[in-house]
């Protein structure tokens, strides 16, 4: 559903020169599988991310979303794609229903396939009783939920998160990973950035731990720690990124 092969974003930077954000990344995400990229500040995430919902142009290598190459095909993938961040924009003046709504007309979902599409969202993520709020009224809770029924509005299969819950008090940010589970559960392909390391290991099926742009390893939250032979995901991540600086540093 996802392969990104030997990916590579080099920017120019007035002040530090050529910046590689993103440096020879590979990796799949299948149907049914929440992908975390785990990175600290920088790391490239958001501009992998950006790649992959073809805001941005890759400098080399390939990604496929749902068959579509981003570079060929952009209009294909994002008919394909859902893509939430945690400042997806919610309009002041119209209420919950209408902006779903407007949403999913300019995916040019046909209006009577729209309005069931939209009960069954609204059923799904509990949303009938704000159904009538206006966005200025909304609890930030209310918007997250409408941010999520946006982004899935078109039944893509491919979804992308972007630390989707920074910002968000802990009762909030467990309704959105419980949506985004329940999506996985529903088939979804889903990447999901994070620096949090508590939802890398409730949530994701496989991680790649990301760092300065490159990829340091991938597996399974087990198959990380027994590999490294450390207690947690934490002390994996930060034993991972100390080596990084350390072989950077001799280069
Ligand atoms: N348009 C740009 N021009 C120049 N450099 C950029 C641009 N966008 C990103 N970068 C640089 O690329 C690197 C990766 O940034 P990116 O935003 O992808 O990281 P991130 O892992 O998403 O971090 P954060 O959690 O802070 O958003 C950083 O060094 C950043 O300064």
């Amino acid at each position: 559903m996802i392969l990104v092969q030997d990916l590579t974003k080099e920017f120019t930077d007035l002040k530090r020169g050529p910046v590689a954000a993103v440096k020879n990344v590979s990796f799949e995400v299948k149907p049914g599988e929440i992908f975390g990229l785990l990175g600290p500040n920088g790391a490239g995430k958001t501009t992998c991310l950006r790649i992959l919902s073809t805001v941005l142009k890759p400098t080399s290598g390939q990604a496929l979303v749902a068959g579509y190459d981003v570079a060929r095909f952009p209009e294909s993938v994002r008919a394909n794609i859902g893509f939430m961040s945690c400042n997806t924009g919610i309009y002041d003046r119209m209420t919950a229903r209408e902006m779903v709504e407007y949403y999913g007309r300019l995916y040019g979902i046909e209006e009577e396939r729209l309005q069931v599409r939209i009960d069954e969202i609204f059923d799904t993520l509990q949303m009938n009783e704000i159904r009538d709020i206006l966005g200025s009224k909304m609890s930030t809770g209310m918007k997250q939920k409408v941010s999520i029924a946006r982004t899935i509005v078109h039944d893509p299969p491919v979804l992308i998160f972007d630390e989707p819950t920074s910002g968000l008090d802990v009762l909030v940010a467990r309704a959105v990973l419980e949506a985004v589970a329940n999506l996985r559960d529903a088939g979804k392909c889903i990447i999901f950035s994070t620096h949090i390391m508590r939802e890398v290991e409730k949530l994701c099926d496989r991680v790649a731990i990301i760092h300065k742009g490159e990829i340091l390893d991938t597996g399974t939250v087990q198959e990380l720690i027994d590999e490294y032979n450390r207690p947690d995901i934490e002390e994996v991540f930060f034993e991972l990124i100390r080596e990084h600086k350390e072989k950077l540093s001799l280069t």
